[in-house]
């Protein structure tokens, strides 16, 4: 049997399909990564916000981590929205044993402006699950609050980089530019050398989705052994063209196109 890499996210949901697990899972299936998700909070979302929110109780989120973990091999794995202290506890004892790539999208607010994890967590995470990362993935806003500094350009964002990765002992941190002007720049600092990631910035309002997409698709590609300079490169083109083929579903900010790079489509 040939052998068949796997991904893992642990995440939120959204219903409507652009982020959370959805994007998680179609993004890995595209990638050819077996997709697996545990499920950390259920989010009544669609493209115009969130709705209400319910916390899966840690003792299932830990027996959700048992179930996978204990039955099958999976070589990186990623977490988006950890809502509090006690989840993000109860995930951190269970994923650090773990020797794989472990890529973390920091989420706090929705692309809506919704917030989806409690305040004092913000801290939490930074303290305890940072340093467990191979990469972490944080849009400026989020960038601001795990370095407690403003980010006006794009030098800030190669500054908050190089604190994240030597102050608060992430892996690696990608600050990505999807909220600033011009073209879309992200930095990502792996503790010796700043690497620029840059595409031209897509005029549209359908980027519901595209965090949880891009960290999942680095997870992908680092379940196939790609390194994490190259992984992101890829990852990079994967969001790039899904964005860019992006569809108005929905009356709000609609979801990223995750098929966007296959060949060949069912007519
Ligand atoms: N309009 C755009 N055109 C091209 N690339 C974009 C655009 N918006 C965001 N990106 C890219 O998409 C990726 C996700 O970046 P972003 O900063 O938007 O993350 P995020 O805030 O976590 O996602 P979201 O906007 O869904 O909350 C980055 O590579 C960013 O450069
Ligand atoms: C469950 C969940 N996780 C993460 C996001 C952020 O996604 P985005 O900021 O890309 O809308 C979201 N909306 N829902």
């Amino acid at each position: 049997m040939n052998y068949i890499p796997a991904s893992l996210t642990i995440a939120g949901t959204d219903p409507s399909g652009g982020a959370g697990i959805q994007a998680d899972l179609k993004t890995f299936q595209e990638l050819q990564s077996y997709g697996m998700s545990v499920i950390t909070s259920v989010v009544a979302q669609n493209t115009t916000g969130v709705q209400d929110v319910q916390h899966m109780p840690t003792p299932m989120i830990k027996q959700q981590l048992e179930s996978v973990i204990s039955d099958i091999p999976f070589q990186a794995f990623k977490t988006g929205m950890l809502a509090n202290i006690d989840i993000m506890q109860a995930v951190a004892e269970k994923i650090s044993p773990l020797d794989i790539p472990y890529i973390m999208d920091p989420v706090m607010v929705a692309a809506s402006g919704d917030r989806l994890i409690a305040e004092d967590a913000q801290i939490y995470l930074r303290e305890n699950l940072l340093p467990l990362t191979t990469v972490t993935t944080p849009n400026i806003p989020e960038a601001e609050v795990i370095t407690d500094r403003t980010i006006d350009t794009l030098e800030d964002m190669q500054q908050a980089a190089k604190q994240i990765v030597h102050e608060y002992g992430a892996g690696a941190a990608l600050v990505k530019g999807g909220h600033m002007q011009g073209e879309a720049v992200d930095f990502l600092y792996d503790g010796n050398k700043t690497h620029t990631l840059s595409a031209e910035r897509i005029d549209t309002n359908n980027t519901h989705g595209t965090g949880c997409t891009y960290s999942a698709a680095i997870a992908a590609y680092m379940s196939h052994g790609y390194p994490l300079p190259e992984a992101l490169q890829k990852a990079k083109e994967y969001v790039t063209a899904a964005i860019s083929h992006s569809f108005p579903i929905g009356n709000g900010s609609g979801p990223t196109n995750h098929w966007a790079l296959r060949k060949e489509l069912v007519k």
